[in-house]
């Protein structure tokens, strides 16, 4: 007998960077940030069983990532070496999110793991614990668990909450999978932007340091960011490739949604004022 409980299906939601610049680097060669994070609705599902036998199973591995390498499973053993829980999980992993996108699927899903196993296995760790957790496993990650929009230094891992807008998105990817290690060790990477002192500055000094190395690589993000640019300002998010235009109103966003999905794979989504599994705690 190994499962002791039905699947409970949790979501993870995609991340837009509004702002994305580099301001530095460590010594251990991670860069330093600022950059504001917001969810939006376009989600990935886990599934998640409890087992007795303590075993992290993942039931349904990606294509061309084995599954000890998945961030599911290492989400999962990283709670049971930090909480002693001797539970183990059975995991489904429903994607939506494409990967390589900008968009932290990945981390997402690690994020979404470690805050529904804190709760089936009882363990209840604080969420700053799961936070220093999830950093270990992706810079991304730790925003997820946080919950909340937020204005990130550090190396995505420093968090405060901040405001951003009610709005929809148009997300469109140009069809390249861009590996962020690769563009974080480029050399023509600016790695000296000013700190900024006017944080709620952020969300309106919009701009991503990554973008014009990101666009010499990859010629077809500079052309999917020159077609999105006939609708409105548009920007890339995290290390990309995805490309995303903010709009007010979900009419504006369906209208472009129209135009341009006959030449790009594209998504609609509306922002999120938090995780849909945030808890205000
Ligand atoms: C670009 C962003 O997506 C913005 O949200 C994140 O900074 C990247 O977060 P992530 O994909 O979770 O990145 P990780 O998987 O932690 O790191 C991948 C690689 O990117 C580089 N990396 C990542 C984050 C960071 N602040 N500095 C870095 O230099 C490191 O070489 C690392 O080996
Ligand atoms: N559950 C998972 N979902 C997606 N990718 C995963 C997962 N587990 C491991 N990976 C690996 O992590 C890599 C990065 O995935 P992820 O979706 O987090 O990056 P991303 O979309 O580029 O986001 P960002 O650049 O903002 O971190 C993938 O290319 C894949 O090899």
């Amino acid at each position: 007998m190994a499962l002791i409980t039905p699947f409970q299906a949790f979501p993870a939601p995609a991340k837009l960077n509004l702002t994305l610049a580099i301001t530095g680097r460590r010594a251990d060669g991670y860069h330093l940030l600022e950059s504001v994070f917001r969810f939006i609705d376009l989600m990935d599902t886990v599934e998640l069983a409890v087992r007795d036998d303590g075993d992290i199973v993942l039931d349904n591995p990606i294509p061309g990532v084995p599954a000890d390498s998945d961030l599911t499973v290492r989400a999962a053993r990283a709670l049971q070496a930090a909480s002693g829980a001797t539970l183990g999980a059975s995991i489904r992993l429903h994607k939506r999110i494409p990967m390589g996108g900008g968009l932290g699927g990945g981390s997402s899903d690690a994020a979404t793991v470690l805050l529904a196993l804190n709760q089936l296995w009882n363990t209840q760790l604080p969420r700053q614990t799961l936070q220093d957790i999830g950093v270990k496993l992706g810079a991304d990650v730790p925003v997820f668990v946080f919950g909340r929009p937020a204005f990130a230094t550090g190396i995505g891992d420093e968090l405060t909450e901040c405001a951003v807008p009610d709005a929809w998105y148009v997300v469109l990817h140009p069809g390249v999978s861009v590996p962020t290690a690769k563009i974080f060790s480029h050399q023509g990477l600016t790695r000296n932007s000013t700190p900024s002192i006017m944080r709620a500055l952020q969300t309106t000094q919009r701009k991503n340091d990554m973008q014009s190395v990101v666009c010499q690589m990859f010629p077809e993000v500079a052309q999917c960011l020159a077609k999105a640019s006939e609708y409105g300002e548009p920007l890339m998010t995290g290390s990309g490739a995805c490309v995303f235009l903010e709009f007010d109103k979900e009419a504006q966003a369906g209208a472009v949604f129209q135009s341009l999905s006959s030449s790009y794979t594209a998504f609609i989504a509306k922002g999120l004022q938090h995780h849909p599994l945030y808890d205000g705690r």
